[in-house]
Order: C-alpha cells, then structure tokens, then sequence
C-alpha cells in the first residue's frame, strides 16, 4: 500500500536537495505518487543568477521502491546532457519524519516552462497537427530516445507517450519519466522468470503502447529498443490522430498488428508508410531508432542530427583492429548510393594516399544522393578529418563493409537495393576542423542482442548498473552537416541475427522469401514431376473443376499441352537440380543465377558462391519464421531446457504435441482427407453402377481401413494420445454395400417402396463414345493419386493422344 502523499509545501519554502539550495515557488501538479512544483534555484555565489527548476518530492514506501526511483535518477544523471532529454540537476532521498518506513525523494530537474505536450495536444484539438510540426516533435523525442539506446548496454525507456513529453522554454520536445527505464529484457526461461517478467510488464508499461512481445512472451522475443520502437510508433500515430491505433480493438489487434488510418487528418503516405513499419509485428522487422530519424530527417528535407551508431558499432565490431590501425592517415568517408546494381566499391593499395586535386581536393562524385559520413569513419579510425573529396577515394574497406554494404536492410521500402559506396563530398570541406571524437565502442553490438543474464536469480529484468553504462551518447551526435542518412548504411541486428551458426551472412535472406520459393519447383526432378503428374491427374479427372472434364476437353487440351510442354522443356534441359550451369545452357530463365550469399568465413573475407537448391533450403530464414510456441520449445530443448517444454506445454493456450506427433497428425489427416474425398463420390458410383465397381469399391474400403488401422497403431509412436478425427474414422464408414446389404437384412427392415416411373427424373443417356474405360481410370487415379506421377513420359502422351487427338 502506498503512503498517504503529504501535504503541500507553500510556496517559499526553502529545501535542501543534494548539494542545491532550492526555495519552492508554486505546487504545479501531482504524478502518481508525486507532486510537482516550480523552485528557484538559490546560487551558492552571487555572481550567478538564480533559476527555475521542476522539484519532484516522490514519496517512497519501501526500501525496494526506493531502488526503483534510484535507478530513475541514474538514468536521469546518464542523459542529463540530452537536449531531448528533461536535465537532471540533483537529487536527495532521506527517511520520512513518519517513522513507518518510507521514504522521502526530491528530484531537481530542469523545469520545462511550456508544459506538456498533451496540454499543447489539446489546445489544437479542432485544428489538429500539422504533418510538419508532427515531424518536428517525432524528431525531437526520437533523439531523445536514441540518447538512450545509444548507451552500452542500451536502455529502454518502456513508458514512451504522450504524456511523457514536456515542453521547454525554447520549444524543444523533451523525453521525461524514466522510472519504467530497464536494461534488455531476454524472453523468459522457466515459470518463474516469465511470471516476474508478467508481472514487471504490467506494472511498467502503458496498455496502449505495450508491443505485442511484451503481450505474448511465448513469442521469445526480447524486450529491447525495438520495443520502444513500437511504443514510438503508437505515438506517433496519436500524434496524428489523437487516438491510438488498438484503442477500440484491444489485445489481439497488437498482437497481429491489425490496425486502420483514419480518413481525418490526413497525412501523406509516407508518414502511414512509417508508422506501419514501426508497428511491424515482428521486433525485427520493425527499424531502429537511428533508421526512424533517418527516415524523419528525410521527410523533413532536413539532415539527420544524429550518427547511426549501429551501424559504427557493427562496423567497428567486423573490423579487425590491424585493418583500422593502417587506415589511419587518411580520411575515409562513406555515403550511401542507391542504385539496382552490384556494388562497385573502388579499392586501391592501403598505403596509398589520395590522389589529390590541384585545390587540394579530390574531384566530387555527382551523385546527389550521396552524403558524407566523416564522422563514421573517424570515429573508426581514430584519424582526423581531412579535407578530401571525391571518388578517386583511397578505398580500403575491409572486406565485412562490403557484407554490410550489400546486408541491406531498408525498414520502409521492401527489396530496394543499395549499397555502400565511398566518396567524399563537399560537406566535408566544412568539417575539416571537426575534432576528432576519439571514441571506441568497447562492447560489440552483438551483445546487445544475445540474451543477458540475469544479475540475480529473482528475476530477468537484468539490474542495470547505470552509472557504470559509459554515456558513449555524446559521441553519437554528428555536426550537422555530417549525418549519416542511409536505408543502407543502417546496420540493424537483424543482419547479424541472419548469420549462420556457421557466420554466413546470407544476402538471399534479406531478401523476399518469394525467390526462394520460387525457384523451389524448378529446382528438382521430382517436385517437376509431381506438378506435371497432379496437373494432367486434374485435367483428366476433372478434379477441381466444376464441369466434367470430358465435356471440356477442347478447353483441357490447351492445358495438357502445357502440361506436357513444361514435362517435356523439363526432361531437355537435362537437369532438375538446379544447377544454374545448366539451366543456362538451355536457356532457362535463371532465377538461381542472381541468388548469392555473401559469406564471412572465418577470415572475415568473403566468398561469393552461387546458390545451390539445397544451400538455400539450408539458409536460416529466422525473419520469415514465425516464431511459435514449438519453435520455442524445440530451441529451449536444444539448450537442454526440458523443464521449459514442460512448462510451456502446460502454460499453452492450445494443446502442443510434440513437434513431430502434430505434423504426423497433419500429414496423416491430409492423406486420411485425400482418401475420403476420393473414395465417396466413388461410393455413389457403385450404389449406382453393379457389380464391377462394387469390387473395386470394396478394395477401397479395405484399404482404407488397412489405412486407419496403420495410422491408429501409428500413435504408438507419438508422445501424446492422438484423438481419432472425423477424418481418420471415415473410411471405417465406406463398406461395402454387400456387407450393409447382409445388415439390412438381418434387421429386417421393410422394403423401401419404388418412385412411380412418373416421377423419376429421366436423364439422357450418356453418348457411347464417352463411355467405357474413363469411369476405370478414375477409380485407378482414386486409388493412387500418385499413379501419373509414376508413369514414364511416352506412356502418358501415349495415352493422351490415344483420348484427346484433337488437342494434340
Ligand atoms: N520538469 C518538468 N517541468 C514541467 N512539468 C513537469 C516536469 N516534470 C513533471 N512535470 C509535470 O508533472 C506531471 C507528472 O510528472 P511525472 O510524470 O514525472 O510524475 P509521476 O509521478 O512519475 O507521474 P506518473 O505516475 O504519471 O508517471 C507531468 O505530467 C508534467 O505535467
């Protein structure tokens, strides 16, 4: 239970709060457990003029509370130099004069005179935002974010919203109210970790802006920046429209990101554009901070005013330490150049400096689109800036750049190929006094992403040591003019969570899965085969279509032809497999031939290697995969967390069997389906049609038992008892009419009496060259439904130009 707060100071009232004198001018509001008043600031010497700051007095009732507003403060003191960020100035905590144990807390912080922005929010309620003025404070509490995600390890402020965001004086958007701010959260282990972290979630975070990982933790998504990106993405939409996107549809709209634009105000495409990519379901998907501002900065016409330290950090981290050491004496710069083609990175001797104009300066690259990045790769190289400009660029990238060039990953546009180029540009010669920032990210990145330990065993939520996280921020803001402005220079950790065990970085990943599918059906004999097969079973058996085949059958022959075409352009080109040697020699279109990865080998150099069939089934595709409960299980298992299974399995809100036993299941009902759906319409055929097929029928029946027996002893070998589906007991249903008929009797049922011929539909007869062996085959493909599949080529056009010779 939370202490009674305790009555207001009046203004004048004079406090101690660390080592400030402040003296209370006027109560302003109350917080949760808060109130808020404007101070004077009393200056220790008189040469210093007095200021305004926002006193906090919080009152505590426990000691574990006070921790929690402990590490508020630190991650206040850890930013206290962010513009975006409300300025912490000092902090005193004491025990309360009550005696019960709580605490008293006093936070001085700069005073944001213009108060917050849902009351400025509410001034324009008729007249709403501006798309420009959403973009202005978009930008504003993106950096202020990304302040904070810039630290190492990042922090997460968890509670971004609206009303988390003062106005300055001077009219700049400020981040407030870190007492939600954590370290990475990993996805829960065991019953006790997800309960804490449950828990933690919900006593943290706002309803409206809690991303679907933090809803779902069965996801086994961490919850890190990309969290926040998503509470951004809320924001932003309200910023817009005044409301949030699953206010009326609650949970499951989150969890699917199922969402709709309102048709007032509107706003271009670009802005919905950007919102849907921060509110992409999967966290990895969704674009980093740095990427977000990037992509406002553009919308604005404006430079980005921040330095995308992901990307310097994962370039930093692939870059060995020697290759950086013999780099320095000469600035390198990177810009982005968006183009369809092949990187074309320049590369020239290490040691060879610039070829220098006769001003001094290299020759200027036209490209537009090009912007310089100095501060990228001084902060890389340690070296200071030079006034070089150009393309003749002393090019010596390692080679993981060019990983990192063609690892594209545009958050906002699917499939835009770009790449990384190098040059220098004119921006440069105004930042050739730039100090340089000697800064060196100690912590790869890739610790960012893997799971971190918990510093204790409550609980997850990893103890951040803030005054131990450096506040590398500083370093991360680039003059205004040097900004990094890349879809493609944008480094994210999706690029790294894409890497094989084995470190193959797979460019084909990041692509659509649709090539791969794609070019599965080409890429074997077999699944030809079985196209074929199915496609000729169809159109011989009219299954699937509404009219009979043979009646049809002018239209079929197209269809058979082609079918027969594709078989036959299949068998010439030789080869099935793949091989893009092959399919070029027969001129095949060849899809495989554009796919490559790029692997790192252990050397960090990189191999092109064409894509095989079976290499691109092997490639790690964790972005296409839907992460699910049995994806989970099966990866904890692997860490040999059984005690997870079990837990999940039971935590589950739909029944899991194992793995295998729930695709056997599907399997077994498929074909259990198949069988069904082939031996009914069969089973009117005989009532109708005598003896013959009343045989064949009873060969299907036996089967098809013979089938439900083999899959009901099959479940012996699954973990969980499987349940016996409508599916699997069908066949049991089909018998034979002669065994229904000895039931019949015996039960002495009175005989059904005879339609007067009257009434007895008298349908024309079938002409005599229809009939005959057609009503056979039907039943042969009924009874193997792989039955063309296995037939030789010739046979089958045999048999086709036998039937159809029209079509022919
Ligand atoms: N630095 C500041 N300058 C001006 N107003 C402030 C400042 N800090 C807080 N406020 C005002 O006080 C309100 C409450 O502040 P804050 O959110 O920090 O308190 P809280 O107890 O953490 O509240 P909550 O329980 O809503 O998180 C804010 O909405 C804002 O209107």
């Amino acid at each position: 239970m939370s202490p009674p707060m305790p009555d207001l100071y009046a203004p004048g009232t004079r406090l101690t709060v660390g080592s400030h004198q402040a003296q209370v001018i006027k109560y302003l509001t109350s917080g949760g457990f808060a109130h808020i008043y404007t101070a004077q600031i009393i200056p220790q010497n008189t040469n210093e003029s007095p200021r305004i700051a926002c006193l906090k007095r919080v009152l505590v009732p426990d000691k574990q509370n006070l921790n929690t507003l402990r590490a508020e403060v630190d991650a206040m003191k850890l930013l206290r130099n962010e513009k975006h960020v409300v300025s912490y100035i000092d902090s005193h905590a004491s025990k309360s004069g009550h005696n019960d144990g709580t605490y008293e807390v006093f936070l001085l912080m700069e005073y944001c005179a213009r108060g917050g922005l849902i009351d400025f929010m509410n001034t324009r309620l008729r007249d709403r935002l501006q798309e420009h003025e959403v973009l202005k404070i978009m930008s504003h509490v993106c950096q202020g974010i990304a302040a904070m995600h810039a630290l190492e390890p990042p922090l997460i402020h968890r509670d971004i919203k609206i009303e988390n965001v003062l106005i300055s004086e001077d009219d700049i958007f400020k981040v407030c109210d870190f007492g939600s701010v954590c370290g990475i959260i990993r996805p829960p282990k065991t019953q006790q970790e997800l309960q804490y972290v449950q828990h933690d979630i919900l006593k943290n975070t706002t309803a409206q802006y809690r991303a679907p990982e933090m809803i779902d933790l069965y996801r086994g998504f961490a919850v890190n920046e990309k969290s926040d990106i998503w509470a951004l993405g809320i924001f932003l939409y309200k910023l817009c429209y005044y409301t949030t996107p699953f206010e009326k549809t609650g949970e499951v709209a989150i969890l699917h990101s199922k969402f709709q634009f309102l048709a007032f105000p509107q706003y271009s495409d670009r802005m919905k554009n950007l919102i849907s990519a921060m509110l992409r379901e999967d966290p990895t998907n969704r674009p980093n901070i740095c990427q977000v501002l990037e992509e406002i900065s553009r919308m604005q016409g404006v430079a980005c005013p921040i330095r995308n330290f992901y990307l310097v950090r994962s370039m930093h981290h692939y870059s060995p330490p020697e290759e950086i050491q013999q780099q320095n004496g000469y600035q390198q710069q990177m810009a982005m150049h968006n183009s369809t083609s092949q990187p074309q990175l320049a590369s020239v001797p290490r040691s060879t400096p610039p070829a220098s104009q006769p001003n001094g300066s290299l020759p200027l690259r036209p490209t537009k689109s090009f912007t310089a990045v100095p501060a990228v790769m001084s902060s890389i190289s340690g070296a200071p800036s030079l006034p070089y400009q150009g393309s003749q660029l002393p090019l010596s990238l390692p080679a993981h750049v060019h990983t990192i060039a063609n690892a594209n990953f545009d958050p906002f546009q699917a499939n835009k190929n770009s790449f990384l180029s190098v040059a220098y540009s004119q921006s440069q010669k105004a930042d050739h006094h730039m100090q340089p920032r000697a800064q060196t990210f100690n912590t790869s990145y890739s610790t960012n992403l893997e799971p971190i330990e918990p510093t204790n065993s409550q609980g997850v939520i990893h103890a951040v040591d803030l005054p131990s996280i450096r506040a590398s921020n500083s370093s991360t803001r680039a003059s205004p003019p040097n900004y990094v402005d890349s879809g493609t220079q944008t480094l994210d950790e999706d690029v790294f969570l894409r890497r094989s065990a084995s470190g193959a970085i797979s460019q084909q990943s990041l692509d659509s899965s649709s090539s791969v599918e794609s070019l599965e059906p080409q890429s074997s004999g077999s699944s030809l085969r079985k196209t074929f097969g199915k496609k000729l079973k169809r159109i011989l058996t009219g299954e699937g279509r509404s009219v009979s085949p043979i009646k049809s059958r002018h239209n079929t022959g197209d269809s058979v032809k082609s079918a027969f075409s594709s078989l036959r352009r299949g068998l010439s080109s030789g080869s099935f497999t793949g091989d893009p040697s092959s399919r070029k020699a027969s001129n095949e279109p060849s899809r495989s031939l554009s796919l490559s990865k790029y692997r790192v080998s252990s050397s960090e150099s990189i191999e092109e290697e064409p894509l095989t069939s079976e290499a691109l089934r092997s490639i790690p595709r964790r972005e296409q995969k839907n992460p699910s409960i049995v994806e989970d299980l099966d990866r904890l298992e692997l860490e040999n967390d059984t005690e997870a299974r079990e837990y999940y399995r039971s935590q589950a809100k739909m029944h899991i069997t194992s793995n295998k036993a729930s695709k056997d299941s599907i399997q077994q009902r498929v074909k259990d389906l198949l069988n069904s759906s082939q031996t009914t319409p069969l089973k009117k055929t005989a009532e109708g049609y005598g003896k013959y097929t009343i045989s064949a029928l009873e060969g299907i029946a036996r089967q098809s038992t013979n089938e439900t027996l083999v899959s009901l002893s099959g479940n012996s070998d699954l973990s969980t008892p499987k349940v016996l589906s409508p599916i699997v007991r069908r066949p049991a249903a089909v018998e034979s009419p002669l065994k229904t008929k000895k039931r019949t009797s015996a039960k002495k049922k009175p005989a059904k009496p005879h339609k007067p011929q009257h009434l007895r539909p008298n349908p024309p007869k079938k002409p005599a060259h229809l009939r005959g062996g057609l009503v056979v085959k039907t039943e042969q493909s009924a009874v193997s439904s792989d039955l063309h599949a296995d037939l030789s080529y010739e046979d089958l056009e045999k048999d086709f130009k036998r039937r159809y010779p029209s079509a022919v």
